[in-house]
């Protein structure tokens, strides 16, 4: 059996106009999980009870196999990283370089070459205090202490916010190589569909902070498709996952499934060629699965190498 390492058990918090919860979720080994969903579904709420800094009302986390209700142990939080939505206070009159002294006393993996030369890679400015720099600049640093002391479990909270394309391009790249060993587990909200495409082996979805489902990328992003055929009404009714469908020139049709394998195979064998199919984006994926029109289940996945 995969190890999990972490499990959100009925975890419920209270806020003022809403709840997060009851959630049940967990996160295998080695894998990346997306969360996705609109503003305020609860994403960032999720993250920051990981690391303690909200705590639930109600149910259980479970970390690497064991819950932590008197707080979070050192040893525990030396294995996560974490790159928050805001900037931490205590940091905000730091350089990168202080900031990354004052962090690397808690870390024993602290890896300050590594360090070093991801503040050179993302041009993140020297001898500048972090409350000075720009957003992008700030996110950069983030990134860069995050993943210095190489912790088994990264908790991301929409790290590409404020990223040139160039230093989002180096971040992917950064976090696949970190992925390599097999032995890291990244957790991302994200809302950025590329993000999830290159990234993530499994989507949760958030809506008024419950999860709508856990399932995985590939499976679902070659699902949900849309597709241009020649034909009429009567052959999209036959066609499985539809859920909606339109006419257009030259006795064309496109029509939107979510399970666009089978369609394929469908019309394959029908004869019937499909002339052309479009990936949806990620806000008409969650568009459609809000709806309720929910992925198929996910099987297991194969252990990335
Ligand atoms: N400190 C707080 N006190 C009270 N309510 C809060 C607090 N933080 C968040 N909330 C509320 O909890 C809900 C979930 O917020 P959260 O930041 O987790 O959402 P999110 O999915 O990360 O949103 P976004 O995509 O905008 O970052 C929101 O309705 C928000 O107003």
């Amino acid at each position: 059996m995969e190890n999990q390492v972490i499990e959100l058990r009925d975890v419920l918090k209270k806020r003022r106009t809403k709840n997060i919860g009851p959630l049940s979720l967990a996160i295998p080994e080695g894998y990346v999980v997306a969360l996705v969903g609109p503003n305020g579904s609860g994403k960032s709420t999720v993250l920051n009870m990981l690391i303690q800094a909200v705590l639930p009302d109600e149910g259980d986390i479970v970390w690497f196999g064991e819950t932590y209700a008197e707080g979070l142990p050192l040893h525990i939080r030396k294995q996560i990283g974490f790159v928050p939505e805001q900037i931490s206070m205590e940091e905000r009159y730091l350089t990168a370089d202080d900031a990354a002294a004052f962090r690397s006393q808690w870390y024993d993996t602290w890896d300050g070459y590594y360090f070093d030369e991801l503040l050179s890679k993302f041009g993140v400015p020297r001898g500048v205090k972090l409350v000075k720099m720009s957003k992008g600049e700030r996110r950069k640093y983030e990134i860069a202490a995050a993943l210095a002391p190489r912790p088994k479990l990264l908790l991301l909270d929409e790290p590409s916010s404020g990223l040139d394309p160039f230093a989002w391009k180096l971040m992917i790249s950064q976090l696949r190589e970190c992925l390599k060993g097999g032995e890291t587990t990244i957790l991302l909200s994200t809302h950025i569909v590329d993000e999830v495409r290159r990234l993530a082996d499994y989507i949760v979805l958030m809506h008024y902070g419950k999860v709508l489902g856990m399932v995985e990328k590939d499976s679902l992003l070659d699902n949900w498709k849309e597709c241009w055929v020649t034909g009429d009404a009567e052959l999209v009714q036959e066609l499985p996952g539809v859920v909606s469908w339109k006419p257009e020139a030259a006795g064309a049709l496109s029509f939107v499934t979510t399970a666009c394998v089978e369609v394929e195979r469908i019309l394959q064998s029908a004869g019937i060629p499909i002339l052309k199919t479009r990936g949806l984006e990620l806000d008409e994926v969650l568009s459609l699965w809000i709806e309720g029109h929910t992925p198929a289940e996910n099987g297991k996945m194969e252990r990335r190498e």
